[in-house]
């Protein structure tokens, strides 16, 4: 018997947002509560359900109406769907659960259906037997999730001949009163997924779906019977602009649209008249619902909607779903077994029609052979089954009440694919081990994105760790700002002090060369005139020092004035020519002392010639050894210009000058010594001197003598001797004496001459050794100059590099300070902002150390109770498994009832035994309450 999908449709009051919003109520009702006219200016139109519901409906009403047949339909067999269908905040929770299971004036349909299944349960007869189990489910992010057991939040779908679609693995609780099933619900309740939207404080975020299986056993013939009612309140419709959904419930809408958009197309599917294929499979909500849509089942849809012109679009929407879904027929039947009886009655009307089919295909037989015998059979003759039945055949067994084919025992499928039962079969054991598949899949896939989301967690925790070491990276950088800029300054001040050291280098410098163009006009005047005027005057001092009275000349005078008194007629007397001979004697050997001296002087003079010459070639070498040692030095110092300048040249400078210092102290030892011998001579000189003064003295008393000779003979001398003998005395003598003084004449000239060139060879000694000194002196200022111009073309070189340098510098510096002085404004600003992040940072960890420490007590005492859970799980499990894992067959309550029909609402009444409760109900199971009574 096919029946369409009875469509209600409830409006809710206008709640806060819609009325501060500005909307206005839009829904105008028909009397005969059926029909409902949107006036509304976009989306107008008036809309045709099996009942309306205005917003002042009471719960009772909705469910008197629209659901309690749907309970009788499942007492009786039947499946039996109730769903909810509505754009968020509709009020479907409401409808369906309410807002608490336990108001009686408030309390929904679910709660309701529950009280009527008991209640009918208790009406039926005392041989009906029982047993009812619920199941509460939650399609959430496409997922199915047990309620009941929320740890399976991935259920899979599978299908099976006999058993339809079903979800594996959902936990089943067999209930045995109202207040078992309440636990129940509340239970499942708790576990559902709710968010805040702006649409709905507390609003679903899945598909939730009741399930309630009544098996029923007549005790009488042993037939059995059961119904499964699906109770679902569908997740809202939602516009995301107008919920405020993001993040997870963006996700989680997206999801809800989708799933709600295949159950559009399931709708439209089976509506359109032209559909081949359902797409049942399209969406987790359609392929539970399928026996629910089109399908074994009747199917109640309970359309909720706001009356407010604020949601208009959504309204008429909504309303034009249900419209649609009204021409939805389904193909309800009793879901029975058989008693031995019926299969009986079966079995007999099974072989009758055997018989008529036989006795068919025997006329048919007949038939086909005249035909091919090429004889004919008039129209009339031809084989019929009607024929066969008429002449006493049986019906056809489909005919039976309560029978279901195989075929027709199978749940709805997708009727595009007509596959042969085996095909079928195999299809859905593939089917069944692929959903499982993908159910272990996702499951994976779940667990890899749990670990992903730790690891994501991680790398947020180290990418701010990152942060706080970019904090560190910060300071740090500041420091070596600081350090950078703190450089530069002493950069600066070094290039300062390299400045001034080269300023007064080349002030030096200057200096030197000014000296060294005074020496070189100084050498200049040194002129070979000016030398000899010096010999000279050396010469004539030293000649005066000699004869320093002209007591020589002196000397020679008289002895000339002597040779003269001998020539002249008055002669000398004997004892003054004795006398003289005596004193020329003398004077002889003093003359050859002299003459002595003078070769001495002269060997000396030699040997101080050499030791001057040597003293020059030493100083040669010397001069050769320093300016290799000075060229190797500078080389050096070049090669090493990355030391420390300064310092190098002033151990240069020192070493130099300690080279030199020794060198010098050298010199100057045999310039001592030189010395001393010069004081030697001069002593020779002096010693010579006073020869020579001794020479005149004699000479002097040699005069006197001959005066003293002169005056005798003027007296008488002449008396007694001959005058001949004396003349040739007085000429021999005259001869004598004349011939000695040329010889002495000749002699002195000798002397003279020699001693002058003794002299000049002295003086010249005296000049070089002055010179020498003088050039020993310029070598060494020249050495120095020498070096020190090395040294300053090397620091001129240094010079003009480090001015480069501080050039570079200089821009450098200019540019690092514009550049520091926007980073130091960066700087403030960012530490500003450091600062104030810091004190956040700060806060954070604070509250974080804080919330932690919260967290983590409030993790512990979680840990706990999840240990107590656990352990009273198992406990629990137990208890849960004693009304819940064992079936608890309820027995009827009511008179027996020769039909087995269930009772009606009128012989029901609520208040009989305990409300909600079956106590009694399980004692007439085990010997009837009342006939024990
Ligand atoms: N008929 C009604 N009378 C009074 N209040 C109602 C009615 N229907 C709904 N409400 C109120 O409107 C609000 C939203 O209702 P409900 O949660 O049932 O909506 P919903 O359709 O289930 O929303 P969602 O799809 O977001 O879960 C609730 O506060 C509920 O109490």
């Amino acid at each position: 018997m096919s029946n369409n999908i009875k469509v209600v449709c409830r409006f809710r009051p206008q709640n806060s947002l819609e009325i501060r919003e500005g909307g206005q109520p839009i829904i105008n009702y028909d009397d005969n509560g059926q029909s409902v006219k949107v006036d509304s200016k976009e989306y107008p139109g008036t809309f045709t359900f099996d009942r309306v519901f205005p917003s002042d409906s009471k719960q009772k009403d909705v469910f008197d109406y629209s659901i309690s047949t749907i309970v009788d339909d499942v007492i009786n067999g039947y499946n039996g769907t109730v769903f909810a269908y509505g754009q968020t905040g509709s009020g479907k929770t409401f409808t369906m659960m309410g807002p608490s299971i336990d108001d009686e004036n408030t309390k929904g349909i679910i709660p309701r259906i529950v009280d009527q299944i008991f209640a009918s349960i208790l009406a039926s007869p005392s041989t009906m037997e029982y047993t009812v189990k619920v199941s509460y489910m939650e399609i959430y992010m496409e997922k199915i999730r047990d309620l009941l057991n929320p740890v399976n939040d991935n259920l899979p779908i599978h299908e099976e001949k006999n058993r339809g679609v079903y979800v594996k693995g959902l936990f089943e609780v067999y209930v045995s009163s109202i207040s078992e099933i309440h636990e129940v619900m509340r239970r499942g309740g708790n576990s559902r997924m709710v968010a805040y939207t702006n649409m709905n404080s507390e609003s679903s975020r899945s598909h939730s779906i009741f399930v309630v299986t009544i098996s029923q056993k007549n005790l009488v013939d042993g037939s059995v019977k059961s119904g499964k009612l699906y109770l679902v309140d569908l997740a809202g419709s939602e516009k995301v602009g107008k919920t405020g959904a993001s993040g997870q419930t963006l996700e989680e809408a997206k999801k809800i649209n989708k799933s709600l958009s295949a159950l559009g197309m399931v709708i439209n599917a089976l509506t359109d008249g032209k559909s081949t294929h359902i797409p049942y499979r399209d969406s987790k909500l359609t392929r539970i619902l399928q026996e629910s849509l089109g399908g074994n089942s009747r199917t109640t849809l309970i359309i909720n909607c706001s009356p407010s012109s604020y949601n208009d679009a959504e309204t008429v929407g909504t309303l034009r779903f249900g419209t649609r879904a009204k021409s939805i027929k389904n193909k309800a039947k009793i879901n029975q077994e058989l008693s031995a009886a019926e299969l009986k009655i079966l079995l007999k009307k099974v072989r009758a029609e055997g018989l008529t089919y036989t006795q068919y295909i025997a006329a048919l037989e007949g038939e086909v052979g005249i035909w091919r015998q090429g004889g004919t059979v008039p129209k009339g003759d031809w084989a019929s089954m009607e024929k066969i039945q008429a002449g006493g055949g049986t019906t056809p067994i489909s005919s039976v009440p309560g029978y279901m084919t195989q075929q027709d025992t199978s749940r709805p499928s997708t009727p595009a694919i007509a596959l042969e039962l085996d095909e079928r079969e195999e299809f859905l054991k593939r089917e069944n081990e692929l959903t499982d598949q993908i159910a272990e899949k996702e499951a994976e896939l779940l667990a890899k994105q749990q670990m992903l989301d730790s690891m994501k967690e991680e790398l947020t925790y180290l990418k701010e760790q990152d942060s706080s070491s970019a904090v560190f990276e910060l300071n740090d950088l500041k420091l070596q700002l600081e350090k950078v800029s703190y450089e530069n300054k002493e950069g600066a001040i070094t290039v300062d002090s390299l400045r001034e050291v080269n300023q007064e280098l080349s002030k030096d410098l200057e200096e030197l060369k000014k000296q060294l163009m005074e020496m070189r006009v100084a050498q200049k005047d040194l002129s070979d005139g000016d030398k000899e005027k010096k010999k000279m005057e050396k010469m004539a001092q030293m000649m005066a020092d000699l004869d320093p009275s002209g007591e020589i000349s002196a000397k020679e005078a008289q002895l000339r004035e002597t040779l003269f008194k001998f020539e002249s007629p008055s002669g000398l007397s004997a004892e003054e020519t004795i006398a003289i001979r005596k004193e020329i004697a003398q004077q002889r050997s003093i003359i050859e002392q002299h003459e002595q001296t003078i070769a001495d002087l002269n060997h000396e003079n030699a040997s101080l010639t050499i030791k001057r010459d040597g003293l020059e070639m030493r100083l040669t070498a010397a001069e050769l050894e320093y300016e290799e040692l000075l060229d190797k030095t500078i080389a050096d110092e070049e090669a090493n210009s990355s030391i420390d300048v300064l310092e190098t040249i002033s151990e240069l400078r020192n070493k130099v000058e300690a080279q030199y210092s020794a060198k010098r102290d050298q010199a100057q030892q045999e310039i001592e010594q030189l010395k001393q011998e010069v004081a030697r001579r001069n002593e020779d000189i002096q010693k010579l001197s006073i020869n020579v003064t001794e020479l005149k003295r004699g000479n002097e008393e040699l005069k006197e003598q001959i005066e003293r000779q002169s005056h005798h003979s003027s007296s008488g001398l002449w008396e007694g001797k001959d005058m001949t003998e004396r003349e040739r005395d007085m000429e021999r003598i005259r001869k004598t004496m004349a011939q000695q003084l040329a010889d002495f004449d000749v002699m002195k000239k000798a002397l003279m001459r020699d001693l002058q060139n003794r002299c000049e060879k002295v003086v010249e000694l005296e000049i070089s050794l002055d010179e020498t000194r003088e050039q020993y002196n310029n070598v060494l200022r020249n050495s120095n100059n020498k070096a020190q111009q090395k040294k300053m073309a090397f620091l001129e070189r240094n010079l003009e590099q480090l001015t480069l340098v501080q050039k570079q510098l200089v821009e450098q510096n200019s540019s690092l300070k514009k550049e520091v002085a926007i980073s130091e404004r960066k700087l403030v600003a960012r530490n500003e902002r450091i600062q104030s992040l810091e004190s956040l940072l700060q806060d954070a960890q604070e509250k974080l150390t804080s919330q932690n420490h919260k967290f983590e007590t409030q993790l512990q005492a979680v840990r706990e109770r999840l240990e107590q859970a656990r352990s009273q799980k198992s406990a629990a499990n137990a208890m849960s498994l004693n009304f819940g894992r064992i079936a608890k067959p309820l027995r009827g309550g009511a008179p027996t009832v020769d039909n087995g029909s269930a009772p009606t609402d009128e012989n029901y009444s609520p208040s009989s035994p305990t409300k909600g409760q079956l106590p009694d109900r399980r004692t007439s199971w085990l010997g009837g309450w009342r006939n024990g009574a």
